[in-house]
């Protein structure tokens, strides 16, 4: 049998008494997109930062392609992309990717870079100017290339298409659904629902701590008996 891609079992997290995440139970499978969707402050950020190894678990586990997500080679396979995605402001826009794909024992290849930064509609001129000069959207998509720039099984993505113009979200929409087709994993959060309705094959809903459906969209449609994914959520967290 396969193992999935990510699994989170029994997952908690707390920060001080105050508990965030309080056994969170969630499958991605090899080759899936999955939407992980919640209110301000559910716990989303959170539970990336576990799966990232940034901070320790209270509770439960978390594997990686069956690995506990612990161990650094766990997290090989895998591409992130932060919620803040704050780049080193004097790097120049190639040096950062550079720096990022470098880290990561990937050959950088100029052509693979300019056609990266074109498909996400970053002016290639931009690359030569340091960081501090980009305006918030130009710095999500630099973010954005040095991540989907490295083949990776599955892409960890904290609401990837924050500062994005309409443009840009849909020409990352089409790169996401290109990795999907090549087979990698996708996982990310989103407030975004008609994105997720569109990308997702499922997404799961956090809520209070707990996912409270998980499922395709169609399905979280049918069980609140909503015309739409909004009023579907809605109904969920009521
Ligand atoms: N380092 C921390 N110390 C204390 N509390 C924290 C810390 N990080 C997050 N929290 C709290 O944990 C809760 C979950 O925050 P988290 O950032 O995971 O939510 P989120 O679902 O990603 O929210 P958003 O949609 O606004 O990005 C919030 O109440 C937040 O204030």
């Amino acid at each position: 049998m396969t193992d999935p891609a990510l699994r989170f079992h029994q997952l908690a997290k707390r920060y001080g008494d105050t508990s965030v995440l309080q056994g969170v139970d969630l499958e991605v499978a090899p080759g899936e997109c999955v939407a992980l969707v919640g209110v301000n402050g559910a716990g989303k950020t959170s539970l990336m930062k576990c799966l990232l190894d940034f901070c320790a678990l209270d509770g439960g586990s978390i594997t990686i392609f069956g690995q506990d997500h612990r161990q650094p080679a766990a997290r090989a396979p895998l591409g992130f992309l932060p919620e803040r995605f704050i780049p080193p402001y004097y790097l120049t826009g190639a040096e950062f990717i550079q720096y990022i794909l470098t880290l990561q024992g990937q050959a950088v290849e100029p052509a693979a870079v300019t056609a990266m930064v074109q498909a996400l509609d970053l002016e290639v001129s931009a690359l030569k100017r340091t960081v501090r000069s980009y305006s918030k959207g130009m710095t999500q998509k630099l973010g954005l290339a040095a991540c989907l720039l490295a083949p990776k099984a599955l892409y960890v993505l904290d609401e990837p298409t924050s500062g994005l113009d309409p443009k840009a979200r849909a020409l990352l929409k089409a790169q996401l659904l290109a990795r999907r087709a090549a087979g990698s994993a996708l996982f990310f959060t989103s407030h975004l629902l008609a994105d997720v309705d569109e990308l997702c094959d499922r997404m799961a809903i956090l809520h209070d701590g707990r996912i409270r459906f998980a499922g395709t969209p169609a399905e979280c449609r049918a069980r609140y008996q909503a015309d739409t994914l909004e009023q579907a959520f809605l109904r969920c967290i009521a």
